[in-house]
């Protein structure tokens, strides 16, 4: 019980500069009502997280955390203020929205149903098998469904050390598996990965932030096909070109065409 409770208060404690730091930044008394809101929606927020130590709430791992880079919380506020925006004309729901990332799919994508622990209790997501914030994959997924397309923020950790001083082409490769099946998985349900391609236009410095622009491509009854480019924050850079093919395995597979 002990352990729980200091588990709970280690989870909370990163999210607590991140607040401090938006109080901070916004000293205008012209922005007390948008502080006001943001606190009132960063409460909202940590009344989801897992605080209480009985609570059975996952665990997002796509949270803003101490670990993060200047250039990483700046590209997620704008995202995640997009997340906030409705379609002008027509007042529905925004067409962005952050996804969540748990490191148990199974379990959490089943609503509960111990799936995993049937499997093979141990088994952990690969991009969030670390506990460590910052030292492997930091990344966070925002969906465009309307449009068919996703981006992903992602900074490299130093556990992802390739040639000296660059990111891993492997690690490079799990991230655009990552965005690209996430992208194909939201749009059509299960799938597997069949086919990566990539083309590493130049190296990406350990410790930087890069963004993944994945976009359906086009779909061919259980084929998905999808493309991915990785680029620096301002998209001057290219670091790589990638496609992907994946394949739906789940049943629901031809009731949604698109060329
Ligand atoms: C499973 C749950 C996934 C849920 C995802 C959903 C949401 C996301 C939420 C949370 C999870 C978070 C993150 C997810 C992140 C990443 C996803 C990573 C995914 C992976 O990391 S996954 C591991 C690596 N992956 C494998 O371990 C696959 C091994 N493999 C197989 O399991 C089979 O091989 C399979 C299933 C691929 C196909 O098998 P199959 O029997 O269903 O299909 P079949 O062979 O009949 O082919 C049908 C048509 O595809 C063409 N086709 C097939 N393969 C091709 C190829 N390589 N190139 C070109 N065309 C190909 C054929 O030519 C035919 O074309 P046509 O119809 O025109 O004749």
């Amino acid at each position: 019980m002990i352990l729980r409770c200091l588990h709970a208060v280690r989870r909370f404690i990163p999210h607590c500069p991140a607040l401090c730091r938006d109080a901070v930044s916004k000293r205008s008394l012209v922005k007390i009502p948008e502080l006001l809101y943001s606190a009132r929606a960063s409460a909202r927020g940590l009344s989801k997280m897992s605080l209480w130590p009985f609570s059975v709430s996952p665990w997002d791992f796509s949270q803003p955390n101490a670990s993060w880079n200047a250039e990483m919380q700046e590209v997620y506020d704008r995202y995640n203020a997009l997340c906030e925006v409705k379609a002008e004309e027509t007042e529905k729901k925004p067409p962005w929205r952050k996804l969540p990332s748990y490191n148990r799919s199974l379990k959490y994508v089943t609503g509960g149903v111990y799936l995993s622990k049937i499997i093979q209790s141990k088994a952990r997501l690969f991009t969030r098998n670390l506990k460590e914030h910052g030292a492997a994959f930091e990344y966070v997924v925002f969906m465009n469904k309307q449009e068919k397309r996703c981006v992903c923020l992602f900074q490299a950790g130093h556990l992802l050390e390739g040639p000296p001083g660059y990111v891993h082409g492997g690690a490079i490769a799990t991230m655009i598996d990552t965005v690209t099946g996430t992208l194909a998985g939201y749009l059509v349900g299960p799938v597997m990965t069949a086919n990566l391609n990539i083309n590493y236009r130049s190296p990406v410095p350990l410790g930087s932030v890069v963004v993944l622009h994945g976009a359906l491509d086009r779909i061919e009854g259980k084929k998905v096909f999808v493309t991915c480019r990785m680029t620096s924050t301002d998209e001057s850079k290219l670091h790589t070109e990638a496609t992907a093919l994946f394949i739906t395995v789940g049943p629901q597979w031809n009731s949604f065409e698109v060329s």
